[in-house]
């Protein structure tokens, strides 16, 4: 494999972006390249091993981190981030989604130390790094936008934060050959960015911090510029890699289906509050309110307001103005919806949970069809119920027809009831 001569003068195109005719690509703001280049400095006394030994050196070093009531307001605004409490276990994969606005790469950029923190503790295996500069955080950040040199080769790139620390070339080569390897960029280190693609850059960013060796990885949204396709193909690439580093990492994004497909557990974020912290299969099975039932999930849970009433040991849920009844009396938590009999709900049951196959076990439901989508393996039928727009995921050879009245059959033990007010799960 050719490389280019490796530099040993460092040239930073930080305070000097060239002209934006000359990148095709959004510029990285200069906080972005400044924080990158902090970033790349950190624990310049710690790495003199080889990227090899470095490697297998995080199966005895911990990175935990922990947020202790960590609260967040810019000046002279309202807390974005308000009072989040949750801890990162050590070579845990951990997303942070939620809606655009949430907060999410707020908290992200001040575990980086990039963002001061407004109140509580941020906590690195155990020790106070609130005040730490984030060149001694040992974490490496990948950015969305990338945040190469352009006028840099992807060799260079991946070199430079060693560079900057004074690694032997030697030992740069290695670590870069090993990471371009991991990647499978091995036969683009002679390339400038603007020759590549989307997906290929945002793998030299990874590499550039996969080369330092950090205990902790952050990535803030890294796939939101690539195609459909691509980003499923990363996805996967992503999680193989997790498996190869065995890093702690904390991913944020605005994707649910990225969050579901990659975390081993996943934070749902909303006005910079934390709506539930689990795996992603309890996020889907046992929402813990509205928010997540409607946020996980694609298509969105189905949602039905109504009453809880019980009688004579059968609890039923009727749908405001009476539509649509369901007796729950076989639901798995039947007694705990009979003691909020009386109270405003709002019922929730997944596309998935509806079939058009006769079931004598289930609820019968009547509702007109308005609109198909056939996706080849699967139909979607939508109509309306009780003024809720409803949804069914059905086999791709259902007979439901258009603008018909259909039968649809609920799985009625996979209701969701949540109490109309606080919005929580019963
Ligand atoms: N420098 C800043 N000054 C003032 N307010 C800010 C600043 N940066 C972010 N905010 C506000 O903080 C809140 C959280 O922003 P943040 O960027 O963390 O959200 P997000 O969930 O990452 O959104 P997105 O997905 O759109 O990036 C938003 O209301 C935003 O307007």
């Amino acid at each position: 494999m050719a490389f280019r001569r490796q530099r040993v003068s460092v040239v930073t195109p930080v305070l000097n972006p060239p002209s934006k005719h000359y990148w095709p690509f959004r510029w990285p703001r200069n906080t972005d390249l400044k924080s990158e280049r902090a970033l790349s400095e950190r624990a310049i006394r710690r790495g003199e091993s080889s990227f090899t030994q470095s490697l297998s050196h995080h199966s005895s070093l911990m990175a935990q981190i922990s947020l202790s009531h960590i609260a967040k307001a810019y000046p002279n605004g309202p807390r974005v981030i308000r009072d989040v409490s949750l801890t990162v276990n050590d070579r845990e994969f951990v997303v942070f989604v939620g809606p655009s606005g949430c907060g999410k790469s707020t908290l992200l950029r001040m575990i980086a130390g990039l963002e001061d923190i407004t109140d509580g503790d941020l906590l690195l295996d155990g020790q106070r790094i609130n005040d730490l500069p984030p060149k001694d955080r040992d974490i490496a950040m990948v950015f969305q936008n990338y945040a190469l040199y352009p006028h840099m080769t992807v060799f260079d790139n991946m070199a430079f934060g060693l560079k900057l620390r004074n690694f032997s070339k030697a030992d740069i080569r290695q670590r870069v050959e090993k990471a371009a390897t991991i990647l499978d960029i091995q036969n683009l280190l002679d390339r400038k960015p603007k020759d590549m693609s989307g997906g290929q850059r945002q793998r030299v960013a990874i590499g550039r911090a996969i080369v330092r060796d950090p205990k902790v990885f952050l990535f803030d949204e890294p796939l939101s510029n690539l195609d459909a396709k691509l980003r499923g193909q990363t996805r996967i690439e992503l999680q193989k890699l997790h498996r190869e580093l065995q890093a702690t990492i904390i991913y944020v994004t605005h994707d649910q289906v990225e969050a579901m497909t990659l975390g081993n557990r996943i934070c749902v974020l909303r006005g910079g509050d934390v709506m539930q912290f689990d795996t992603p299969m309890t996020l889907y099975n046992q929402p813990a309110n509205l928010f997540v039932a409607g946020f996980i999930g694609s298509p969105p849970m189905n949602f039905l307001r109504g009453t809880l009433t019980e009688q004579a040991g059968t609890v039923q849920f009727v749908s405001d103005g009476g539509e649509v009844r369901i007796d729950l009396s076989t639901h798995p938590h039947r007694q705990a919806f009979a003691v909020q009999a009386g109270r405003p709900v709002v019922l929730g049951i997944r596309a998935e949970h509806l079939t058009d196959q006769p079931n004598p076990a289930y609820h019968v439901q009547p509702m007109a069809v308005d609109a198909l989508e056939q996706l080849g393996n699967e139909l979607f039928a939508y109509g309306m119920l009780a003024g809720n727009r409803f949804v069914a995921r059905l086999p791709a050879d259902s007979t439901l027809q258009l603008n018909e009245p259909a039968t649809l059959y609920w799985q009625t033990e996979k209701c969701h009831l949540f109490d109309a007010e606080t919005e929580q799960r019963l």
